[in-house]
């Protein structure tokens, strides 16, 4: 199925839903499906003459007034949007002006008839003002480009940092959702050189100036033909035929309707599919050893001919279809008007022989004038394409603006004193139950549990259980659908958000690494101390990564992942290094995609998550940190034994100052010492307790336990 692009609507396109769907054949083969808007329904030909694109602009006025009056806030804007106005009201006056001196010349030569002279002054004077209009034009367009970098810059300056700001506050569930993500693709402005809204301001511009100019070209034309014989009626007829013209024309031009086609046409199906087999090496050997050529030649030869002209690719059936829907009558009328100017002028010249060279002149005149004319009108009406697509685009950038996050904000502040955080933080489920967006499984059933100020707690469970569930509730990533979350006995809902994510750590167990250095990933997880580089290192050395970090060429400087492209042209063979960086063995110009600095694989598997884990520790364990929950998703699993033993003890002293809670598949060094163990089984707790409360209860996790300790023996 072949869908349009410009879906602006919201909700679904159902093609079986007659009374808002226009369904039509387009030839044989495809059927076309076109969405009816139903404010314009009623008015007759509005899919022809495409009016919906006038609503669109129309629906999306309040948001360009709310753009006008953002460009305005940015400094110095203003004054560089009233100078670039001003340059392209000028520019769109001059053809009016040099329109008047050709007046005047038409002047000059009705009394050259008249009188047998010329008026050698006038003449001059309208030469040397033609002359001056053609050079003012130029340094006005001239002019025109020095304003409109500043201005392009400025405003796609403003909008990148207010649309990245956008994206930075949006939450877990509300950036995830596929809708949300169609929504910011579409607005969020790549690597374009001009921003959404510096093409929306260019094009309404010209759109403006394109309807001044035709306006003044008009009324001057209509001015200087008034007194001549029949030259308003000359006018007339020539730009109805430019209108006429324009008519038809429209319906070539993109339509900003939803529409959809499909086709069931056996016979097109199958040509389509005997195109495609004939181009694929995957069946050559089968028509080979199966020797079906002479059948699908025929077969293809027969479909050929069944379809005609319909055989072709949908996009050009649909063109050729497209201008064929016209109201033909349009057309019939358009040739012969094109020709009665000059029989106008014929009959004219029969009857006043004497008018002849000035009504040739006014002839000359209004055709150089209707073309124009005629072109502008063309300009305007693909302008109002333009526009309606960039009005909504600006629409839908604002409503990107205004999207709300689904994990609401509360607003009790966290916590009352910061000295209650010196002992921990207290963590109460209650029957919590939780599905994931999109999924129907329940990730978490009934999950009731306590954990009290500065203990430590480990939750097991198997792949899949609801362990790394858990902590994201708790980090209020995402909101239970069923249950309540306590906090030092405060529904978690009610907490403001900031607040208590200050006061928590988590290190997850897919953690990134941000393409920034290896001294901005760690000062991530302490933004407010990011200059401190002391700190960074201390940080560093409790994770465990000070030491490869030391040893790396740019050190803390080092990126793992180079988030800018070095380029290069004709270097030698022999070049495998530049800025000190490898380089691929090719000598044409070519850019360094996504060079790394030093490749991510020198640093292993446990390198990186000791980086991971040092983000976590500059966030935690400052000594003057508002840290009281540090919640840490499988914190060892890359690391080596002697590694993970280091990090245990490390963390171990903490407690009773903080609470502690640990994901892991793991028995061992952390659940021995663990104040509380959560053991999962799908979405479920099945046993809770100490290590020692759970060896004598002897269920599952005596079992794995003895298990495990008797692969030791
Ligand atoms: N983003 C997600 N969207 C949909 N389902 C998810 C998502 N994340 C996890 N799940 C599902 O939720 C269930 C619990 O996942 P969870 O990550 O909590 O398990 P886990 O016990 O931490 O597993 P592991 O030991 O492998 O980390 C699993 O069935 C998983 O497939």
């Amino acid at each position: 199925m072949y869908r349009g692009t410009h879906s602006n609507r919201k909700g679904k396109f159902d093609p079986t839903d007659e009374k808002n769907v226009e369904h039509s054949y387009v030839g044989k083969v495809w059927e076309i499906y076109e969405e009816r808007q139903p404010e314009l329904a009623k008015i007759p030909f509005s899919s022809l003459l495409n009016l919906e694109r006038f609503l669109e602009i129309y629906e999306s006025l309040p948001f360009i007034w709310r753009m006008l009056k953002d460009i305005a806030s940015i400094p110095a804007c203003w004054l560089y949007m009233a100078l670039y106005l001003t340059i392209q009201l000028a520019l769109s006056l001059i053809p009016a002006v040099q329109l008047w001196y050709a007046g005047q010349l038409l002047t000059i030569v009705g009394t050259a008839v008249e009188h047998r002279t010329v008026d050698k002054q006038l003449l001059f004077r309208v030469a040397s003002g033609r002359i001056a209009c053609s050079v003012i034009e130029l340094l006005l367009s001239h002019t025109s480009t020095f304003v409109t970098g500043p201005l392009n810059t400025r405003i796609k300056q403003y909008y990148t940092t207010r649309m990245f700001a956008v994206l930075a506050r949006l939450d877990v569930p509300t950036f995830g959702d596929p809708l949300v993500q169609r929504q910011l693709e579409q607005v969020f402005p790549t690597s374009s050189r001009q921003s959404l809204v510096w093409r929306t301001v260019v094009t309404t511009i010209r759109m403006g100036s394109t309807a001044v100019r035709m306006i003044s070209q008009l009324s001057v034309l209509f001015s200087v033909l008034k007194n001549q014989h029949d030259g308003p009626l000359l006018a007339l007829l020539s730009f109805s035929h430019s209108f006429l013209s324009w008519i038809t024309g429209i319906d070539l031009s993109p339509s900003t309707r939803v529409w959809a086609a499909t086709t069931q046409n056996d016979d097109y199906i199958k040509l389509k599919g005997l195109q495609r087999a004939i181009r694929s090496p995957a069946h050559r050997k089968e028509i080979v050893a199966g020797n079906m050529w002479e059948y699908m030649h025929s077969e293809y030869q027969r479909c050929v001919t069944v379809l005609g002209e319909d055989a072709g690719e949908f996009g050009e059936v649909f063109a050729t279809w497209k201008q064929r829907r016209f109201p033909s009558l349009v057309s019939i009328i358009r040739r012969p008007l094109h020709e009665l100017p000059q029989i106008v002028f014929t009959l004219r010249a029969v009857q006043y022989p004497a008018s002849i060279p000035l009504s040739l002149a006014s002839v000359n005149l209004i055709t150089s004038t209707s073309q124009s004319f005629s072109g502008s009108l063309m300009q305007l009406f693909s302008h109002t394409g333009t526009i309606s697509n960039n009005f909504s685009t600006v629409r839908k950038m604002y409503e990107g603006m205004n999207l709300q996050n689904r994990i609401l904000d509360g607003t009790i502040p966290y916590p009352e004193n910061h000295q209650s955080l010196q002992m921990g933080i207290s963590i109460e489920f209650r029957n919590v139950c939780f599905q994931y967006p999109e999924s129907n499984a329940y990730a978490l059933k009934n999950v009731s549990f306590k954990i009290e100020k500065g203990q430590l707690c480990v939750i097991l469970g198997e792949n899949g259980s609801g362990k790394s569930t858990i902590l994201k509730l708790i980090a209020r990533i995402y909101e239970p659908q069923e249950g309540e979350i306590l906090i030092d006995g405060q529904d978690i809902k009610t907490l403001k958000l900031a607040d208590f994510r200050q006061a928590t750590a988590v290190l997850f167990q897919d953690y990134t690494h941000f393409p920034l250095s290896i001294k901005e990933n760690i000062a991530l997880g302490d933004p407010g101390h990011s200059d401190d580089l002391d700190r960074i290192k201390q940080a560093a050395k409790l994770g465990g990564a000070s030491e490869f970090i030391e040893r790396l060429g740019e050190g803390y400087n080092t990126y793992l992942d180079r988030p800018v492209r070095d380029h290069y042209s004709g270097l030698g063979e022999g070049t495998t290094n530049l800025f000190g960086r490898p380089v691929p063995g090719f000598g044409r110009i070519r850019s360094m995609g996504g060079m790394k600095s030093n490749e991510s694989t020198t640093l292993s598997g446990g390198q990186m998550q000791r980086i991971a884990l040092s983000r976590t520790f500059m966030r935690s364990l400052a000594s003057e940190t508002s840290v009281g929950l540090l919640l840490f998703d499988e914190p060892s699993a890359s690391l080596d034994p002697i590694a993970e033993h280091d990090l245990f003890e490390r963390l171990r002293l903490l407690r009773g100052q903080k609470t502690m809670i640990f994901s892991s598949h793991r028995f061992g060094n952390l659940t021995r010492h663990a104040d509380k163990i959560l053991c999962m089984c799908d979405s479920i707790i099945v046993e809770e307790g100490s290590h020692d409360d759970l060896i004598r209860a002897g269920g599952d996790y005596a079992k794995l336990w003895n298990l495990q300790a008797q692969a030791f023996l």
